[in-house]
């Protein structure tokens, strides 16, 4: 841009362009750092979750407890609406988890059954 002149319409055009691009790097960033998050939390979920599966696998107690999933299904549908989240979104972001939590049970309890028969002939 040259000095004491007003800026033509390609300069105005590249600096707002930088200022976009410098905006979408920051957000960018911020994403970054939440999916980062999201990691870490899932992690230390599952971590409790092994904990459960293998204190249900001890006591024969079922992989999944459908009365429990309905109750924290009912609260996170409430915390999505206050929190603007689609609730719609947090039911089926948390059935997922959930599935794939009590396939771990399942697998926990038929290991442990197995572990406590034996292995099995032939
Ligand atoms: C973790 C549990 O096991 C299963 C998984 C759940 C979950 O991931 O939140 C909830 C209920 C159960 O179907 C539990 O019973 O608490």
């Amino acid at each position: 841009m040259s000095e004491g002149t007003a800026p033509s319409a390609g300069e105005a055009a590249a600096v707002a362009d930088e200022a976009a691009r410098e905006r979408l790097r920051y957000l960018r960033g911020s994403i970054d750092n939440l999916d980062a998050a999201l990691v870490h939390l899932l992690a230390e979920r599952f971590k409790c979750t092994q904990q459960v599966g293998e204190l249900k696998a001890r006591h024969s107690l079922p992989p999944a407890d459908p009365a429990r999933e309905a109750a924290q299904i009912e609260r996170l549908r409430r915390l999505a609406e206050d929190a603007r989240l689609d609730p719609g979104f947090a039911e089926k972001f948390l059935n997922f988890i959930i599935d794939e939590v009590v396939r771990h049970h399942q697998a926990i309890a038929d290991r442990t059954l197995s572990t406590q028969n034996g292995p099995a002939d032939g």
